[in-house]
C-alpha cells in the first residue's frame, strides 16, 4: 500500500493555507535545498521551505549564521527550477533583513524574482519595520518566533524559549505584532505546547510548529531529519521515519561490491562497436612514437 497522499494539483497559495487553519486541516511543511529533494517533497507536502538550515545540513557549518544571500539564491534557484505545486518559501539569512528597508526589499524581492512565493524571517517586534516594508511591496512574509536559530549566540545555545512569564507573554505579544504587520503565517519553534496553543487560538493567521506541540495549524521538520539523513544527534522534537543514511549506504555498498567482484557492469550496461569496426581495433598496434 502506498502512503503517498495524492494531493490535488492545485497550487498552494496563501488563501489555501488560511482555509486550512479555518477548517482545522493540518498544514505540512518541510525543507528542500535542491531539485532532488524538492521533487521528493513536492507531491507530499503543502509548503516547501528553502531554509537557512542548508548551512548546517548541506554546507557543513555548525549553525546558520554563515549562510549568505548568494548561498540562499543558489539553492532557491535549484528548487524553483522544479516548479513545485507546493508553496515555495525562501528563508532570509542572517543580516539580509537587518540593515535597511532598502536592502531588505532588494534581498526579498530577489527571492520572488527567482521563483519563491514568499519569504520567511526570524524575530518579533524589532523586525516589524522591515516586515511592513516588505508587505508594502507585495512580498508575502512568514514570521518565525521562539527558538530562532539565528539568535543562537544571544540565547546561549539552541534552548527552548518562552518558559518564564515574561518571555511567554512577550512571545504572544510579538506574534500579534507580526500578524498586525501583515505576516500571512508564523513558524513557532521550540516553545511549550500550551504557549503555541494559546498563540494559535488567539491569532487569525496559521501557525506552523516545530517543537511547539500538537495545537499549531501545521508542522514543519527539516527534510533530512525526517528521513534520517542529517547528523547523528537530533533535537527532541524530531521524529525520524526512515534511517535514510543506512538505506542509501546499503544500496551504494551493493554497487561497490559488484564493482570489486566484476559483476558490474554487465553486457546490457555496456556499449558495443559496430561489427565492421571490431577487426581494425583488434589489429591496431601502438606507433613507436606514442
Ligand atoms: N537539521 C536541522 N534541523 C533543525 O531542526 C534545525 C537545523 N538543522 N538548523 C537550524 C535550526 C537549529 N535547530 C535546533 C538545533 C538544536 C536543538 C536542540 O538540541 N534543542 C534541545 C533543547 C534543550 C532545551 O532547551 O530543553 C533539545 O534537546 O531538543 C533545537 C533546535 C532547529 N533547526
Ligand atoms: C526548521 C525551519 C523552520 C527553518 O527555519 C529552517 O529549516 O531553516
Amino acid at each position: 500500500m502506498s502512503h503517498i497522499s495524492q494531493l490535488s494539483v492545485e497550487r498552494v497559495t496563501i488563501p489555501v493555507l488560511q482555509r486550512c487553519k479555518e477548517e482545522r486541516r493540518a498544514i505540512v511543511m518541510t525543507t528542500a535545498y535542491d531539485a532532488v529533494t524538492a521533487r521528493i517533497a513536492d507531491p507530499v507536502v503543502d509548503v516547501i521551505l528553502v531554509g537557512d538550515s542548508v548551512g548546517n545540513v548541506c554546507l557543513g557549518f555548525d549553525d546558520t549564521l554563515p549562510v549568505s544571500m548568494a548561498m540562499m539564491n543558489h539553492h532557491l534557484e535549484a528548487v524553483a527550477r522544479t516548479r513545485p505545486r507546493a508553496m515555495l518559501v525562501a528563508d532570509m539569512p542572517f543580516l539580509s533583513f537587518h540593515l535597511s528597508p532598502d536592502d531588505t526589499i532588494r534581498n526579498a524581492g530577489g527571492f520572488l524574482q527567482r521563483g519563491a512565493d514568499a519569504v520567511k524571517l526570524e524575530g518579533g517586534g524589532k523586525r516589524v519595520e522591515m516586515i511592513r516594508a516588505l508587505v508594502n511591496c507585495e512580498i508575502p512574509v512568514m514570521g518565525h518566533l521562539g527558538l530562532t536559530p539565528q539568535s543562537v549566540n544571544a540565547m546561549g545555545g539552541f534552548k527552548v524559549q518562552g518558559r518564564n512569564a515574561d518571555d511567554a507573554l512577550r512571545l504572544l505579544d510579538d506574534a500579534h505584532q507580526l500578524q498586525q504587520a501583515g505576516c500571512f503565517a508564523l513558524v513557532l519553534e521550540g516553545i511549550p505546547a500550551e504557549l503555541a496553543a494559546r498563540a494559535t487560538e488567539s491569532l487569525t493567521i496559521p501557525t506552523i510548529g516545530i517543537g511547539a506541540g500538537p495545537s499549531c495549524s501545521g508542522q514543519v521538520l527539516v527534510f533530512h531529519d525526517v528521513l534520517g539523513l542529517a547528523g547523528s544527534h537530533y533535537p527532541k522534537f524530531v521524529r525520524v521515519y526512515v534511517d535514510g543514511r543506512q538505506l542509501l549506504q546499503e544500496g551504494l555498498s551493493r554497487w561497490a561490491a559488484d564493482v570489486r567482484s566484476g559483476a558490474f557492469p554487465a553486457p546490457q550496461e555496456s556499449y558495443r562497436i559496430p561489427d565492421g569496426l571490431r577487426e581494425s581495433i583488434v589489429n591496431w598496434t601502438p606507433s613507436k612514437s606514442s
